[in-house]
């Protein structure tokens, strides 16, 4: 997400840009690379031509980042682009289409497999696990399939893969009367995608088509597990990329598709007026697809009008990022408008947008209320507000359309399959508020993760009266503490210093934190950096964030005689947007009901969090191979990097050590036992499968079988109330 107006590290081609945290030098890489080419793992590495057939990287032993790797990058030069590792798939991008690997008759083919899991690793396993796991009713129905990774791994690509799955094998139309295609609701499902993409989605130097928001589909699922709705949840959109994109990067992909020819033509816009806010015009992006956005639209209710509303206030903008501003002779006046800015807004009366974005209102009471110009800096600033606040708004608008429109009635659907595609950590040289919120939502992921597999597995063992050597693995409380506590938390400490009424100063803010944090061994500085800031041991690694900025980012004031304006505005839709919004309400200093940007991030992860504990979780990471995305080019460094910075060695030690340690050496031989049992009573039995395991519930202990069939052969082990198989 965005850097602000910093220059990132590294620029795509160098390797250093990070989007799962790069925390080891070049030297620590080589080590991992090459630390332990002896002994064991010689011996393993030796049978080269062997390795692509590891389908799950539990069974490579020993595993080591160097084993693991090799194992991958084998698959990948066999185009083999999926791998288990025991609880989580790993997909490697293969930029470039591969024919037939999300067809129809591969989606069929899992679909209708008898054990999925023991066809070749697939995200439609993952999908097809989560759907049986809503027909088995074992409890927790509702599902989550959390995809990460970093930008242009792959997120949105396996979100959309997916969501094509359930919209065929879920999919409730084939059954309706109605044969027209704008009644289907899985097609309205999927035509959500385009919309959002075009809206939220911008050309970066990381990839191309990248999304600038996080989101969270429900996929609603009725009685019969078929698709009958979807709720999309959105967060922290980029909306700062309206005003500004870095450089060689793009505005959302949405103002290149509405300023075509045609289009112009149609908002009365001459076909050569450069825009500020379009830089890169003339790249031709396979997202440029109007038409497509258009349709899409429309198969979801947002009608000609509408989107004539819309694509005004988009024109709107456009023409808004040419205002700029110069300094009046007498420095007592408002500045004045340069004069290739008089081109008309269109949507707001001229002169009283000219007025607003040069002149304060400052209010004493009531009635009065006096006028002071302001510099030439603040005119862009909130000329830049204006923009951002219009549409943030919009996009919000966008979003509750779509779920008006896709949403089932409550009373119609009764489990979901949620499907969460989030930003990978993010380091730049210059991090900030949005890399601050983004590498926190990781953390809870990364506590999610830990504390649903790792620690519940162990508990679960023991609980089971097995016997269990424990695994260590990292606990980052720590870390969640130094962010989110109450009330000495970075967030608190800087939404107290948010509603003080004084202006913020960073190095203030900073002695501020060190004197509340520094017994929390999450947090350093770097005594010699002459920037205010402070740096966060994330698990993945180390970031540093400036304070400069972070004040006013986590306010996000907009002047209220901004949104005085906007209310008044002609376009119908412009004023709906703002017509409820309270313009004193927001981002004034002093007030208390100032909402932060930080306080409404964290309870919508709250909430997000909540929703996910309540679900059973299936994690995919998905890895970038290249920072250049060239089709099938493996570059070990890079890898290696992102393999390290989502913990994925340690996540197949885990599950490798709950498949060997116990499954395997232990108590293989009570499972013998039991399995006949288990052919012979199969429909009183609950099947419940999570990659890397599978659980039979049985009302009954299955110990009691154990002992009458000592002779049948399976792999895994019962425990007090479950039996636990090993998948295959
Ligand atoms: N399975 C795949 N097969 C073919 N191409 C793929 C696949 N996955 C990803 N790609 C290619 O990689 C590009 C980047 O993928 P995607 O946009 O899904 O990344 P992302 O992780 O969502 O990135 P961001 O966080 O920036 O949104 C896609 O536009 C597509 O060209």
């Amino acid at each position: 997400m965005n850097s602000g107006e910093s220059q990132r590290i590294g620029n795509g081609h160098g390797g250093k840009v990070i989007g799962g945290v790069r925390k080891k030098s070049g030297h620590a890489h080589r080590k991992s690379l090459n630390d332990s080419l002896e002994g064991e793992v010689k011996a393993f590495l030796i049978d080269e031509g062997q390795l692509h057939t590891y389908d799950d990287l539990t069974k490579v032993n020993p595993v080591t980042p160097t084993t693991v790797l090799k194992c991958l990058q084998a698959r990948y030069r066999a185009k083999v682009f999926y791998t288990h590792a025991g609880c989580t798939l790993v997909a490697l991008n293969p930029f470039q289409p591969v024919p037939d690997l999300y067809s129809l008759d591969v989606m069929k083919e899992y679909h209708c497999a008898p054990q999925p899991q023991e066809s070749k690793p697939h995200i439609f396993i993952v999908a097809e696990e989560a759907y049986r796991n809503v027909q088995g009713q074992v409890e927790p129905v509702n599902q989550s399939l959390v995809v990460s990774g970093e930008s242009g791994a792959g997120k949105t690509w396996t979100s959309r893969c997916l969501m094509k799955y359930y919209a065929t094998v879920a999919a409730c139309s084939s059954l309706l009367k109605s044969q027209d295609t704008v009644e289907r609701i899985e097609k309205r499902v999927l035509d959500s995608n385009p919309i959002m993409e075009a809206f939220g989605n911008a050309c970066t130097l990381r990839n191309s088509n990248s999304s600038r928001f996080g989101k969270y589909i429900q996929l609603q699922l009725n009685r019969s597990q078929l698709l009958v709705g979807a709720s999309v949840q959105t967060y922290l959109l980029e909306k700062t990329r309206v005003a500004g994109q870095p450089a060689n990067e793009r505005n959302f992909h949405i103002f290149y598709q509405a300023s075509s020819d045609e289009q112009r033509r149609e908002w009365k816009m001459s076909h050569d007026q450069r825009f500020d806010w379009l830089p890169n015009a003339e790249k031709t992006l396979e997202e440029d697809c109007f038409d497509e956005t258009v349709e899409a639209m429309l198969h979801l209710g947002i009608n000609a009008e509408k989107q004539g509303h819309i694509f005004r206030i988009l024109a709107g903008l456009l023409q808004l990022g040419n205002v700029t501003f110069c300094s009046a002779m007498d420095e007592s006046q408002p500045c004045d408008l340069e004069e290739k800015s008089k081109v008309r807004f269109k949507l707001l009366s001229d002169s009283e947008l000219q007025t607003c974005l040069r002149v304060r209102t400052l209010r004493a009471g009531k009635q009065s209320a006096l006028f002071k110009p302001c510099s030439l800096a603040d005119c862009s600033v909130r000329r830049d507000c204006l923009a951002k606040v219009i549409y943030a708004q919009l996009f919000e608008w966008l979003v509750t359309f779509i779920n008006d429109s896709i949403c089932a009635d409550n009373s119609t659907w009764c489990n979901f399959i949620g499907l969460l595609d989030v930003y990978g950590f993010e380091c730049f040289q210059f991090n900030n508020l949005e890399q601050l919120c983004i590498n926190y939502a990781n953390e809870k992921l990364q506590q999610h993760f830990v504390a649903h597999y790792l620690k519940a597995q162990q508990e679960e063992y023991v609980s089971e009266g097995l016997e269990w050597s424990f695994v260590k693995y990292q606990d980052n409380q720590g870390c969640l503490d130094l962010i989110e506590g109450i009330p000495t938390g970075v967030f608190s400490l800087l939404n107290e210093e948010c509603l003080l009424n004084r202006a913020s100063d960073a190095k203030q803010f900073r002695v501020r934190l060190e004197k509340e944090l520094s017994d929390n061994g999450s947090m350093s500085w770097d005594k010699f950096s002459k920037q205010p800031h402070f740096t966060v041991a994330h698990y993945a690694g180390k970031v540093s964030y400036q304070i400069e900025g972070m004040m006013e980012k986590n306010k996000d004031p907009v002047p209220p005689e901004l949104i005085y304006l906007l209310k008044k505005s002609e376009n119908p839709l412009l004023h709906q947007l703002f017509a409820d919004r309270d313009p004193v309400g927001q981002g004034t200093r002093g007030l208390k009901q100032v909402v932060t940007v930080v306080s409404k991030f964290k309870n919508s992860l709250e909430s997000l969090m909540k929703i996910l504990h309540s679900t059973t979780p299936h994690y995919t990471r998905c890895i970038k191979p290249n920072t250049d995305c060239r089709p099938l080019t493996f570059k070990k460094e890079e890898v290696i990097m992102q393999l390290e910075a989502c913990g994925i060695v340690e996540t197949i030690h885990i599950s490798a050590a709950v498949v060997r340690s116990w499954l395997v050496r232990r108590a293989v031989r009570r499972w013998h036992r039991a399995a006949i049992v288990l052919q012979r009573s199969w429909r009183k039995w609950r099947v419940s499968r999570s990659p890397g395991s599978t659980k039979l519930h049985y009302q009954r202990s299955p110990l009691l079988y154990a002992d009458l069939h000592p002779d049948h052969k399976r792999d895994g082990v019962t425990g007090l109330n479950q039996i636990l198989l090993e998948s295959t």
